[in-house]
C-alpha cells in the first residue's frame, strides 16, 4: 500500500512559476491527497484547470484555504498581507500558513497579524526559480537540489517546522532554517542587489545614445546575455521585492557603491596590482562555488532550474 500523503488537503494562491511548480511536484512525489489551487487572475484559473496540475480551482482564496491543512501563498510579496486578511478567519483549527516569498521580514510584519492562534504561520523561501513567470512556466523538478529556507517564528512551532520541512524535501529540496532579519540580509546580497545590478547594467546600454539597441543585440557577449536574463524577470515580483527589502538592499548597496568607488580609482590611477588582486580573490569564489555544485548549472532535468545562456 502506498505511503499516505503527508497533506490530505493543501491550497496554493498564486499559480505562477512558484505556485504551479509546487502544484506540479507535490502532485508527482504523493505529497497531497486534493490539491487545491486559487489565483485572482480568471485567465491563470482557467490555465490551470486545462493544465490540470489540481484537483480542484477554487474562485476565492477564502475558499481554497478552508479545510486546507497547508496553506501556501505564492503571490509577489506585495500581494501576501492582503491575502493573508481575506484567509485567515478561514483557516482551520492546526492549518499551516506558508509563503514563498523573497523576502521574510515584510511578510512576517503584513502576514503575521492575520494569522488565528490555532494555525501555525512557517514563512518559506525556495531559492530556485528562473526568468519566466506564469503557470506554464512552472515544472516538477524545479526544486531538486536547491536550498528551501525556512524562517520560523517560534521554537513552539517545531513539529509544524519538521512537517513542512518533510514536504519541501519531498519535492526535492535541501531544507535550511535561519532568523527573518538574517534571511533578508543574506538574500540582498545572493540575490537582490545582483538582480538590481543586472536591470542597472541593461538599462544603462539601452540608453547609451552613441551605441545603437541592434549594436547591443548583435554584440552581446554572453557575460552581457547573462545580465539580460536576469534583467528578464518579472518586474512586479522585482518591484516588491525592493520595496520590502528596502534596508538590507540599500546597506548592500551602500558597501557595494563604496567598493565600486574604489575600482573606479583604481582604474583612473592605473594601479593594476588593486584590480589584479580582486579579481583573483573572486575567481577563488567563483571556483568554490563550482567545486560544491553550487553553480547555475544544477544538475540537468532536461530543463534547468536557471536556464544558461543561449549562444
Ligand atoms: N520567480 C522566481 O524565480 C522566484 C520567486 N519567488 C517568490 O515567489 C513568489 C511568486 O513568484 P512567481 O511564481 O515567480 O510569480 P508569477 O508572476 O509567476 O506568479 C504570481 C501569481 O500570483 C497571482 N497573484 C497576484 N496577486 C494575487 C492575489 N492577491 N491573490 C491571488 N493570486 C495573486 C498572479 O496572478 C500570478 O499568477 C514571489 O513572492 C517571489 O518573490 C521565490 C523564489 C524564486
Ligand atoms: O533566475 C535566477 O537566476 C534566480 O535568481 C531565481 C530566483 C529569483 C528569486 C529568488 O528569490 C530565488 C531564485
Amino acid at each position: 500500500m502506498a505511503d499516505a500523503p503527508l497533506f490530505d488537503r493543501v491550497a496554493i494562491i498564486g499559480l505562477g512559476l512558484i505556485g504551479s511548480s509546487i502544484a506540479r511536484a507535490a502532485k508527482a512525489g504523493g505529497l497531497v491527497g486534493t490539491l487545491v489551487a486559487v489565483d485572482r487572475d480568471p485567465a491563470v484559473r482557467a490555465r490551470v484547470a486545462e493544465l490540470g496540475i489540481a484537483d480542484v480551482v477554487a474562485e476565492t482564496a477564502a475558499e481554497a484555504a478552508e479545510d486546507a491543512d497547508l496553506v501556501i501563498v505564492c503571490t509577489p510579496v506585495g500581494a501576501c498581507g492582503a491575502v493573508a486578511a481575506e484567509i485567515g478567519a478561514r483557516l482551520k483549527p492546526g492549518a499551516i500558513l506558508s509563503d514563498v516569498g523573497s523576502v521574510k521580514g515584510a511578510v512576517v510584519r503584513d502576514m503575521a497579524p492575520h494569522v488565528p492562534p490555532y494555525a501555525t504561520f512557517v514563512p518559506a523561501h525556495p531559492i530556485a526559480g528562473t526568468e519566466d513567470s506564469g503557470p506554464d512556466a512552472g515544472f516538477a523538478e524545479l526544486f531538486r537540489g536547491r536550498w528551501a529556507i525556512l524562517t520560523p517564528l517560534s521554537p513552539a512551532d517545531a513539529s509544524d517546522v519538521a512537517r513542512l520541512g518533510a514536504f519541501w524535501e519531498g519535492m526535492g529540496a535541501m531544507v535550511d532554517t535561519m532568523s527573518v532579519e538574517h534571511h533578508d540580509l543574506v538574500f540582498a546580497i545572493v540575490s537582490h542587489v545582483p538582480h538590481l545590478i543586472a536591470y542597472n547594467i541593461v538599462g544603462t546600454a539601452a540608453d547609451l545614445e552613441e551605441v545603437t539597441q541592434q549594436e547591443v543585440i548583435k554584440y552581446s557577449a554572453s557575460g552581457f546575455r547573462d545580465f539580460t536574463r536576469i534583467a528578464s524577470s518579472d518586474p512586479t515580483m522585482w518591484r516588491d521585492v525592493f520595496l520590502n527589502n528596502r534596508e538590507a538592499v540599500l546597506e548592500v548597496l551602500g558597501r557595494f557603491t563604496e567598493d565600486l568607488t574604489a575600482l573606479q580609482r583604481a582604474i583612473r590611477w592605473g594601479e593594476g596590482d588593486a584590480l589584479f588582486n580582486l579579481f583573483t580573490r573572486t575567481r577563488a569564489i567563483r571556483r568554490s562555488i563550482v567545486e560544491q555544485g553550487q553553480d547555475t548549472a544544477a544538475p540537468d532535468f532536461g530543463r534547468r532550474a536557471t536556464a544558461p545562456a543561449k549562444d
